[in-house]
């Protein structure tokens, strides 16, 4: 096993669609525009859901995006067809666009779960599902959750919850630790006005950041352009981890099942090298969603395992025993019957 090789090839895929929901005034516009003022050369195509007529939102990021576009009939997860957004989508993902991010800003009062149904239903070829991002106010949280009780239970359905304005208390860690309870095995980011590293959400630049010897924390000052101010708490972890050769499907199809908690994307190569399916299959994790899509290695390319991972509260040295334990040194003698667990999560 080798940590941190000569670089992982994240081959370009589908565009990601990342939706961002939460309470009304918690930040999403504020996370919205700083992922704007970020994009270090990163296209991205915003998906503005206004509750009502006046474009408020859609104008305070105006000018900012290429690809903007709004929907002009009102709430978009109210629209019981999925034609509406897929609509968008085509129009997002035209050739020429070439977006690598869609962001879809729900109304501060749409219901998730329909959200990312849509996404998921999509018939559109060119895009995969991103993750859900819920943006907490931390100073309204718990007057808001008596109020709504459902607004905490649904905080688990998030693939990253951002606890947004800590700024405003003078100690958050109490309202941290409510909102990591509800939020179970989601990872929960203490956030000033919705700043966190972009690199979450796409590939801000290949594989520098992650050369080294071990995991690392990544500062906000190692990426971020603008000035927004704190980011006391705002750390995640990133880790590569990468085996010279194969994984065993079946240990690989359970570390998979059984991801540890704050283990938000996970995203590269696995090389299974089974008879039959020798392939390489491109990873893509983002908080339980996972999809394997098989490719054609190179003819020259080193058959190996490559993968980044990130996420919030993470044990990198568990993580790295687990998927240690994964490698597989002979797998021309692995019965193909154990690739039916991957299978599942493999599309062509
Ligand atoms: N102090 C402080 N204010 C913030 C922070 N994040 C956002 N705000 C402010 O909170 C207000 C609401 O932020 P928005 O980003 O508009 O919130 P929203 O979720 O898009 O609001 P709706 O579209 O109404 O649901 C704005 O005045 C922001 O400037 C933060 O971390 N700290």
């Amino acid at each position: 096993m080798e940590l941190f090789p000569r670089g992982v090839s994240l081959a370009k895929q589908r565009i990601p669609v990342v939706l961002v929901a939460g309470f009304l005034g918690s930040g999403k516009t504020t996370l919205l525009n700083h992922l704007l003022n970020n994009t270090r050369g990163t296209r991205i195509g915003v998906v503005v859901n206004d509750f009502g007529s006046v474009n408020v939102d859609a104008m305070s990021v105006a000018g900012m995006v290429g690809s903007m576009m709004s929907l002009e009939n009102g709430c978009l997860c109210c629209s019981v067809d999925a034609s509406g957004l897929d609509a968008v989508f085509d129009k997002l993902t035209r050739p020429g666009t070439d977006l690598d991010l869609i962001v879809v800003e729900a109304s501060g009062l749409a219901e998730p779960r329909g959200l990312v149904r849509l996404v998921l239903a999509s018939g559109n070829p060119r895009i995969e599902y991103g993750g859900l991002i819920e943006v907490v106010d931390a100073v309204e949280f718990e007057a808001t959750a008596r109020k709504h009780p459902e607004f905490a239970t649904q905080l688990p359905l998030a693939d990253l919850v951002l606890l947004n304005k800590v700024d405003r208390l003078p100690d958050a860690e109490h309202v941290l630790e409510t909102v990591r309870a509800h939020a179970g095995a989601t990872p929960v980011l203490p956030t000033v006005n919705a700043a966190i590293d972009p690199e979450l959400l796409f590939d801000t630049g290949g594989v520098r950041k992650h050369e080294g010897t071990a995991p690392r924390q990544l500062s906000f000052d190692d990426l971020r352009e603008d000035d927004c101010g704190e980011h006391a708490h705002a750390a995640y972890q990133s880790l590569v981890f990468s085996v010279d050769g194969a994984v065993h499907p079946r240990r690989f199809a359970e570390f998979l099942e059984n991801r540890p908690p704050g283990l938000y994307r996970m995203k590269g190569t696995v090389y299974f090298g089974v008879t039959g399916y020798r392939d390489r299959y491109l990873l893509h994790t983002v908080g339980g969603y996972v999809r394997l899509t098989a490719r054609r290695w190179d003819a020259s390319a080193r058959r190996a395992t490559e993968l980044v991972l990130i996420g919030a509260g993470i044990d990198a040295d568990e993580l790295r025993e687990r998927l240690g334990s994964c490698e597989e040194t002979e797998p021309e003698d692995v019965d193909p019957q154990n690739m039916l667990p991957v299978l599942r999560y493999a599309e062509s």
